[in-house]
């Protein structure tokens, strides 16, 4: 029997169904010259160009029969966040955060005022849940930040989230609701079409009043709050509350029979909801850069996901992200991954579903796989929680987000702190300080981790490019270069470096604005738009004399670089 979720939203439209056909994707490949290269640059004088330390470059390869002509939308110039560009005139190289930050946008944040904040402050990427809000609310939102970029320079990625069929309560009356130890509430299926009667909540899916028995446990967000059920009257569960404390609008809900989680029926739920195509519909149309799929299952959705986006838009490159909070997701943990472009440790709904003394080593075990499968990995969910009403957070929560940070895990959340907490800014500050802090101490105290990175490539030319990466990063760390640079169409070379945390920023430079967006997620990464050629030597010399103008490097600086066109290692002392 097919399962239903009351989305609490306006009706699916007829023929959006979940029963989408599965296309192949192409597999993304780079062109580009296999035969790596490494030529040193003299410590001054670049005018030498490339001297003998080439150690195998094929004759086509030569540097005079590269030069071609420079694309036709070059101008001169090069597009870098504004924040980014303030940061490294301010403070040098070295100093830049690696870790990056992602807000999720409510209604604290959802004017041009706050998102400029927001984005002064470092958000890298501003988040949108759909369980949350209207489509006009959220395009608003979208718009809002897409104009923030053009007009102000910065460059905020958008990641949308989908709501996912798991259970949750209703919409409230108000803000939020109180419910007091021993006080009995309603849990209803029921259709209400006046307002809610005192101490009723609704509950989104129907088969909850079947599914519950008398005795089981109902957490509210993971343990926020909890219930016992004590009756059951046809539509109606009434619970008496054991824990107190706030029911916020479209908490999840769990029910717990003898220690374990209960999945009856509710676990033939799809993962993507009718509605939630609905919103995917909406966020490509909307030209989001990423996706985020909430609780999901398996590899098997992803798939589809990806090959319905490729469908529905030709030459867009939407992310698609794999939230990692249920118990299916931690069995078929590296296969989902491998299928997604990134994970997120949603610690929220995790927590709720596997005991909470568990949360931190599968947070760990996320973060590594996905390191060693080069894929971005957010870690989310109550990381400054108590700042949601305090301007200060509590040492423990600082703790976390050192840990998170010391993982080395690309990207911290703020979920509630940033969408209705009294102190976005604050948050998003501490975010930024820590991150800082940590990253400056992991690179003075020399802790390289001895994470083994395995081969990924699937084709030779990918081992080459791994290679490349692999060893220009320790080069890096070895010669105490000042930062990587990488010419990249794809962003593939850029993340591989990433995937090594060299001790030094890496400076992507990349042809699309999208590209550009989306490398906003990866760790270490200050991605920059620049049009550039084919030949090396001119986009290295444009790009110097670019970045010198503008301030943002200096005679001296010691630097490596690579492509994914021509595939060597030089390293380039500024003049
Ligand atoms: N668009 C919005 N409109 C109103 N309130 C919002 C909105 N987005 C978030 N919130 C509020 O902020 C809180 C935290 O937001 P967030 O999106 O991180 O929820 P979450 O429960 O962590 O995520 P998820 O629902 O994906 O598990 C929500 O519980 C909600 O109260
Ligand atoms: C972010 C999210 O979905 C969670 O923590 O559950
Ligand atoms: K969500
Ligand atoms: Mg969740």
């Amino acid at each position: 029997m097919a399962q239903s979720l009351h989305s609490f939203a306006p009706p699916a439209v007829a023929g959006a169904s979940t029963r989408r056909r599965q296309y192949l994707l192409p597999q993304l490949r780079r062109a580009g010259a296999l035969s790596p290269a490494v030529s040193i640059r003299p410590r001054s004088g670049r005018a030498a160009g490339r001297i003998s330390a080439t150690l195998f470059q094929s004759p086509d390869l030569d540097s005079t029969a590269l030069v071609q002509p420079p694309s036709s939308d070059t101008g001169g110039a090069i597009d870098v966040d504004s924040v980014t560009e303030a940061e490294l005139k301010e403070n040098g190289f070295r100093s830049t955060r690696r870790t990056k930050l992602v807000c999720t946008i409510g209604p604290a944040t959802c004017g041009a005022e706050q998102l400029e904040a927001l984005a002064v402050g470092g958000m890298n990427v501003a988040r949108v849940n759909m369980c949350h809000g209207t489509h006009e609310w959220h395009r608003e939102v979208i718009r809002q930040v897409r104009q923030l970029n053009e007009e102000k320079g910065y460059a905020v990625a958008v990641m949308m989230d989908t709501e996912g069929s798991e259970i949750h309560m209703g919409d409230l009356p108000t803000a939020s609701l109180r419910a007091e130890d021993g006080e009995i509430w309603t849990f209803s299926v029921r259709y209400f079409n006046s307002p809610l009667p005192e101490r009723t909540v609704n509950v989104n899916y129907d088969g909850f009043a079947e599914d519950v028995k008398v005795g089981d446990e109902l957490l509210v967000d993971g343990g926020m709050v909890r219930f016992d059920v004590i009756e059951k009257i046809g539509p109606d569960v009434k619970c008496r509350c054991t824990d107190p404390g706030l029911l916020l609008p479209r908490a999840n809900l769990t029910f717990w029979r003898d220690g374990s989680l209960v999945r009856e029926r509710n676990a033939m739920l799809p993962t993507i909801s009718s509605k939630d195509w609905l919103d995917i519909d909406f966020g490509i149309a909307e030209g989001v850069d990423f996706i985020a799929i909430s609780f999901v299952k398996s590899a098997e959705v992803i798939h589809h996901l990806k090959s319905y986006i490729a469908a529905r838009s030709r030459g867009s490159d939407i992310s698609v992200i794999a939230k990692i909070e249920s118990m299916d997701s931690l069995k078929n943990l590296e296969e989902i991954i491998r299928a997604s472009d990134g994970a997120m440790v949603a610690r929220g709904d995790l927590g709720a579903q596997i005991p909470l003394e568990q949360v931190p080593s599968a947070q760990q075990r996320i973060v590594k796989i996905c390191r060693q499968l080069n894929k971005p990995v957010i870690v989310a969910s109550q990381l400054l929680e108590s700042m949601i009403e305090y301007p200060t957070p509590t040492r423990a929560e600082v703790a976390d987000v050192s840990e998170a940070v010391r993982q080395r895990a690309d990207a911290l959340m703020l979920s509630g702190e940033s969408a209705m907490g009294q102190y976005p800014e604050k948050s998003l500050a501490i975010l930024r300080s820590v991150s800082i802090r940590i990253e400056r101490w992991w690179r003075e105290e020399k802790r390289y981790e001895a994470m083994e990175l395995p081969g990924i490539a699937s084709s030779f030319s990918d081992t080459v490019s791994e290679e490349i990466c692999n060893s220009a990063a320790k080069m890096a760390n070895n010669l105490g270069v000042d930062a990587l640079f990488v010419y990249t169409k794809t962003g593939h070379m850029a993340s591989l470096l990433s995937r090594c945390r060299p001790d030094c920023p890496i400076f992507a430079f990349t042809t699309s604005t999208s590209v550009r967006r989306r490398l906003n997620l990866q760790w270490g990464l200050i991605p920059f738009r620049l049009s550039f050629s084919d030949d090396m030597e001119s986009n290295l010399n444009r790009t110097i004399s670019l970045l010198k103008a503008r301030g943002m490097i200096q005679s001296g600086d010691l630097v490596i670089a690579v492509s994914d066109m021509l595939q060597s290692i030089q390293v380039i002392n500024i003049p």
